[in-house]
């Protein structure tokens, strides 16, 4: 008998959209307060994990023998083992652009509660002191230049809501548009030093993958204004936090952080940052995608990746497919929609010993006639093609292309 798929969400999940992955008819267990050493055990039977932020281990993932897709419900990937997922042939999705808004709204909260100090007038107000005297001194964001490090999704949610407040844009990115950073009022800098130099305050909007591990260093700060503003709401992994306390203690510079390195697991715990004493220091929980908008939007973008991946087998916004493709060559075979004809096509492909690296079959109308399109690793010899041919009782035609 064939059993339901099982989706394990091993993280808190809107309960309207666990009720959604249920109506797709798929077996839902539901583990909110999983920890990344339960995720072995809890993931063991799953063909599908929907994670948030739990981190999912190559321990994990060679646990779970029948796992197919794990969707990363929220942008970052850095908290799951891609590669040990690509080794045993499992779908890696995120879901992109979901959360951005979410993100570049705490954005803008960090650089105005940097620039009025909000939770440090409101300490005081707690405390039972008034303090106009003291607070009264603030740069305002109207002409200041930020500068924005990043300017995918929401690199360019930050930048439209920064407009708003009349600043000037300078952005660095590994990827650029020209035609969209004009259209954002945004001048591209050529390099991360340039940026450093030239804004009063610099938002980081990258990815926390091994190559922009420790970026933001003291060479980074050592070139930034006196006084000026550093916000990461990306990873903790991209700064330096003994470079950045050195510059705070150094040359006054104001930092605003939701995310740190390490962060503890879980939703609550102890928390002892060298940061966070400092007066020129505002920090959040990690909560930039904590919105329910941005929680909602992705929880529905999760259910939606589920879908196609059950229902047509697609896996959308996955990110451990190689893009360039080892194939040299396609082999295109029409062929009768017979049984054991792909069989046939693909034991004198072995016979001449050629790698297949990907393949497709799209059956016809009426469902007499297919074809089959198969990538291979290197050319293959007239040989094989004529030895194809000659299946006469099985393939129509056979066309040979290097790719
Ligand atoms: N605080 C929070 O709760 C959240 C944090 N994030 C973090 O924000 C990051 C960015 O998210 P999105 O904008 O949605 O991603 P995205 O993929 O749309 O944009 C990232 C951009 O960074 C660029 N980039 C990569 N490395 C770079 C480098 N070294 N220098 C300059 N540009 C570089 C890429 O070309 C790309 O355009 C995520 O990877 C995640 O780590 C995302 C969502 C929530
Ligand atoms: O879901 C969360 O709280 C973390 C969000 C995040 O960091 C991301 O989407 O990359």
């Amino acid at each position: 008998m064939i059993r339901a798929m099982r989706v394990v969400i091993a993280d808190k999940f809107p309960e309207n959209y666990l009720l959604e992955f249920r109506s797709l008819g798929l077996e839902v267990q539901y583990h909110p307060d999983a920890s990344a050493s339960e995720l072995p055990n809890v993931a063991r039977e799953a063909e599908i994990l929907v994670v948030r932020s739990t981190k999912v281990t190559r321990e994990t993932i060679e646990a779970a023998s029948r796992l197919q897709l794990v969707i990363r419900a929220g942008a970052g990937i850095d908290t799951i083992d891609v590669e040990a997922a690509s080794a045993r042939g499992i779908y890696v999705t995120n879901c992109p652009g979901k959360n951005s808004v979410a993100v570049a709204e705490l954005t803008v909260g960090l650089i105005l509660a940097l620039d009025r100090r909000i939770p440090q007038n409101t300490a005081e107000l707690r405390e039972g002191r008034w303090n106009k005297k003291e607070y009264s001194k603030a740069d305002g964001l109207k002409g200041k230049t930020l500068g924005l490090v990043g300017l995918g999704s929401i690199g360019q949610a930050v930048a439209r809501r920064a407009a708003a407040f009349e600043m000037n844009l300078v952005g660095y990115t590994r990827s650029p548009h020209p035609e969209l950073a004009q259209s954002l009022g945004i001048i591209p800098c050529s390099t991360l030093f340039e940026l450093a130099e030239r804004s009063d305050i610099v938002s980081v909007h990258i990815p926390g993958n091994s190559e922009n591990r420790g970026l933001f260093g003291e060479s980074f700060f050592s070139r930034m204004k006196h006084g000026a503003t550093f916000v990461n709401t990306s990873r903790g992994s991209l700064h330096d936090t003994a470079a950045l306390e050195k510059a705070m203690r150094e040359r006054d510079l104001r930092v605003g952080l939701d995310v740190y390195n390490p962060e503890p697991e879980g939703g609550a715990g102890p928390f002892d940052h060298p940061l966070c004493k400092l007066p020129g220091f505002v920090g959040t929980h990690h909560i930039g995608a904590s919105t329910e908008q941005a929680q909602n939007a992705i929880a529905a973008e999760a259910v939606r990746i589920c879908r196609e991946f059950v229902q047509l087998g697609q896996p959308l916004s996955a990110v451990n497919i190689e893009r360039a493709s080892p194939a040299k060559a396609q082999l295109i075979v029409r062929h009768y929609d017979r049984v054991g004809v792909l069989a046939s096509v693909l034991a004198i492909v072995r016979k001449y010993g050629l790698n297949v690296e990907e393949m497709t079959n799209t059956i016809f109308a009426g469902a007499k006639a297919a074809v089959a399109t198969i990538r291979l690793a290197s050319l293959p010899p007239d040989a094989m093609s004529e030895e194809l041919t000659n299946l006469k009782e099985q393939i129509i035609q056979v066309t040979v292309k290097p790719c």
